[in-house]
């Protein structure tokens, strides 16, 4: 039942407020050492890790000198850019100790409901991981209000899940991980091993209301493993402070519960794709790009295509079709039409020449295709 957690690639782990800060009593360096270790063995083995880190509004607080959390949501935001500067410096530093670079990401949701801003960030992200940086996001609760007041960083985990293409989203909580009724007020609750995301017999158990720091609860944890199977990736919530419970998982243990997307990544994928049905433009390929196109192996690159058609913006659908009219493929362009007009025809090599900069080498990535 493990072998989706041995085999994954690619891991996002969300690290909720009340285990980053000990339950309010700061930010706890020694527990942020140990899944440091981890994180750095896990990348050893070959895994590309995303971090999601709360805690900002926590870490602020106790920075302010504030025992209590404010109601005032300009109050929750200045403790958050407060809060803020200490979660990255200790990411940063527990990181350093092994050699590590982190980045500091702050995104909103709706950065990552705007096509261009999503592949922006989608492309940062990708050039992070490329370089050998761990990414450490949060919510950018400056100019957010939604999610300070709803504390849900489980959601960000799942959209980041989409975002970075991860197989698996890693949930670190307070508890060793979904029960069948809330531990705190049901002793007799039972942990949940394994299920399927979708089964809607979780909705009940995960009903219950959150802990005093963290805000999400189980229900967003829920959620968030929905929208992180709709990508096909699966996802994990497990205890933060079961001992070496990233190396464990990675051993493929059963710790926590493991919560399964219908499909597989590829199908999901093509999935949300297909159900992009209005399309901006069009591409007319070469033979050479058609037969590539159709190997389900290659993006489409600018020296393939003879001519653009419609008008565009980059991050919208567009139609890929042969020099006879028949469509081949649609999928998610990387230039909006002035830009793919001057370099359609030319070697990806000479796009920084003619445009000034480089977004990506392919005109339609790949993973952002699909035949028709
Ligand atoms: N069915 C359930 N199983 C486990 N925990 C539950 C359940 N229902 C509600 N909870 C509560 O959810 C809390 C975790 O959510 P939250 O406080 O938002 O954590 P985090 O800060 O890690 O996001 C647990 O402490 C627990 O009391
Ligand atoms: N982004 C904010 C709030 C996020 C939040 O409370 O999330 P979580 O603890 O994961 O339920 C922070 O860093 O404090």
């Amino acid at each position: 039942m493990r072998d989706k957690v041995t085999a994954a690639r690619r891991w996002v782990i969300k690290i909720g407020s009340a285990l980053l800060t000990g339950n309010g009593k700061g930010l706890d360096r020694q527990a942020i050492a140990v899944w440091v270790r981890q994180m750095v063995a896990l990348r050893e083995s070959g895994v590309d890790v995303v971090l999601v880190s709360s805690g900002a509004v926590a870490a602020g607080m106790t920075r302010l000198g504030w025992s209590e959390r404010p109601k005032s949501i300009h109050q929750l935001q200045a403790a958050a850019a407060v809060g803020q500067m200490d979660l990255v410096q200790a990411w940063e530093s527990s990181f350093e100790e092994f050699g590590l670079t982190t980045a500091q990401v702050l995104l909103t949701h709706d950065d990552l409901s705007d096509r261009k801003r999503y592949l922006n960030g989608r492309s940062t992200l990708r050039s992070l991981l490329d370089l050998g940086v761990i990414p450490v996001i949060n919510e950018n609760d400056t100019v957010v209000t939604d999610e300070i007041r709803f504390g849900d960083n489980d959601t960000l985990g799942a959209l980041v899940t989409n975002l970075v293409e991860a197989d698996l989203l890693v949930i670190l909580t307070d508890r060793d991980g979904l029960y069948t009724a809330d531990p705190r007020s049901n002793p007799d609750a039972q942990l949940i091993s394994n299920a399927m995301a979708d089964d809607p017999k979780l909705d009940d158990m995960a009903g219950g209301s959150a802990g005093t720091l963290g805000r999400g609860g189980m229900q967003t944890k829920l959620r968030a493993a929905r929208l992180a199977a709709r990508s096909g990736a699966s996802t994990i919530i497990v205890g933060g402070s079961i001992e070496r419970v990233i190396d464990r998982l990675k051993a493929g243990e059963e710790l926590g519960t493991l919560l399964l997307p219908e499909k597989g990544m590829l199908a999901a994928r093509k999935q949300w794709l297909a159900g992009h049905l209005q399309t901006r433009g069009r591409l007319v390929v070469d033979d050479g790009a058609v037969r590539a196109l159709q190997s389900g192996r290659s993006s489409l690159l600018p020296v393939g295509v003879k001519a653009v058609e419609g008008n565009f913006r980059r991050g919208e659908m567009v139609v890929c079709a042969a020099m006879d009219g028949r469509e081949i493929a649609r999928g998610l362009v990387n230039y909006g039409a002035q830009e793919a007009a001057k370099i359609v025809g030319q070697p990806s090599e000479a796009i920084a020449g003619i445009l000034g900069y480089v977004d990506e080498p392919e005109l339609v990535h790949r993973d952002n295709l699909v035949l028709v």
